[in-house]
């Protein structure tokens, strides 16, 4: 009833959106064929592109997250240099926890920091108990919807969010941490408003991520970017079930409207994880650069497609290596129910030069791979 409220009015405006005309990394979603593996980057808009660093240059990070036109022109930058196959809407996974009623700053040469984290279980009490998504996260929706109209349906748009494990700790930590031990002391000391927590993130994510498909968003993934400090108990209490609660309701709702939108799950070094992950309503699984894609494919069975995962350092070698090693990685693979990728996000002092060199690789040798 209340997602129904909410998602109600998206249906009443007409958005035409351009037809799409690469629908390669979509078919690889589903597993079906394609001519060649669809490729795109974790931050393919970031820092390590010129063009970005002079957009960004003076403005704050989260203002420039609530600016539709900004996030626009910041999703389609990497697009203008690369055939890269999706594109990312340029946003952050911490509008969740702003949305809630916590300050978030993104503080220079220190990343995101929140002035006053969550302490203890009281503190839930000061977040906001019932969100309108609508209010507090139109901007997003505005930016999906103008983004998909200016790609002119060169390549489908990805939205995401982050996953509530993965928010939780950065509410708890206050900003990013070695060994986020304040955060794991909330799940073995007060276990139960770590639940209370996690089911209020799950529900703000699920409304949010339906959001933005109505706002136009063609495929979502899911960062649990903090899976690798749980080990699989804990992974198993506080994070694998609101992965699945979060696709399980996102898709219920969605089939109800006829519409079917692949949803992709990134446990980042949680391979632990990787035969629970396959079975949890996503259509794909992202992968990190500790696992072998022979052993990730016999360890998901072909339930699943996956995406993946070059050590994003890899970039730093010369182009003919990075030739080599993309060719490895597609050999292990298979070139169907697989998308390429790196195994994060890129770095800021990445040459553009050789992500270009990693998209023609995957492009040309898997069209090679599947000639023979
Ligand atoms: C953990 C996390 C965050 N944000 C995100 C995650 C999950 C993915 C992951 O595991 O990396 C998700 C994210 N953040 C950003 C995107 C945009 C889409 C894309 O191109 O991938 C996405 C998908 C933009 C961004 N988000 C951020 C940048 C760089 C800062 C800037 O543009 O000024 C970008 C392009 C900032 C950010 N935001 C966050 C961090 C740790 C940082 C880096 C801080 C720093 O290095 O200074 C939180």
């Amino acid at each position: 009833e209340n997602l129904h409220n909410f998602i109600q009015p998206f249906h009443n405006v007409p958005k035409d959106f351009p037809k799409l005309k690469n629908d390669a990394f979509l078919r690889a979603c589903h597993g079906q064929e394609t001519n060649h593996v669809p490729v795109w980057c974790m931050r393919q808009a970031g820092r390590y592109l010129p063009e970005f660093r002079e957009f960004r240059a003076g403005k704050d990070f989260f203002e420039t997250c609530r600016s539709p036109a900004a996030c626009c022109e910041l999703t389609l930058q990497p697009l203008r240099r690369f055939p890269f196959d999706a594109a990312i809407i340029f946003s952050d996974i911490l509008v969740i926890p702003q949305a809630m009623g916590m300050d978030v700053q993104m503080v220079a040469g220190k990343g995101p920091t929140f002035p006053e984290p969550l302490k203890e279980p009281e503190d839930l009490l000061l977040l906001q108990p019932k969100v309108d998504v609508n209010k507090e996260l139109g901007y997003v929706f505005k930016a999906i919807t103008l983004t998909r109209h200016k790609l002119d349906g060169k390549v489908p748009l990805i939205g995401f969010t982050g996953a509530p494990w993965t928010l939780m700790a950065y509410m708890i930590e206050g900003g990013g941490s070695t060994t986020h031990s304040k955060a794991k002391r909330w799940l073995y000391r007060h276990p139960e408003a770590s639940h209370k927590l996690l089911k209020m993130l799950t529900d703000v994510i699920v409304v949010y991520l339906l959001g933005q498909v109505a706002a136009g968003a063609q495929a979502l993934q899911v960062f649990e970017s903090h899976a690798g400090c749980l080990g699989p108990v804990e992974f198993q209490e506080f994070s694998l079930p609101y992965l699945r609660d979060i696709a399980r309701k996102v898709k219920d709702q969605l089939k109800e409207s006829g519409q079917d939108v692949p949803m992709i799950v990134f446990a980042k070094d949680g391979h632990y994880g990787l035969e629970d992950l396959s079975q949890s309503h996503y259509e794909v699984v992202g992968l990190d650069w500790t696992i072998d894609p022979r052993s990730a494919r016999e360890r998901t069975g072909g339930k699943v497609s996956l995406q993946g995962n070059m050590d994003p350092c890899a970039l730093y070698a010369p182009k003919e290596r990075i030739s080599e090693i993309v060719k490895k990685m597609l050999e292990g693979f298979g070139t169907r129910g697989y998308i390429a990728n790196l195994g994060h996000g890129l770095y800021p002092d990445m040459d553009p030069e050789n992500v270009g060199a990693f998209v023609e690789a995957v492009h040309t040798h898997s069209r090679h791979l599947n000639l023979k």
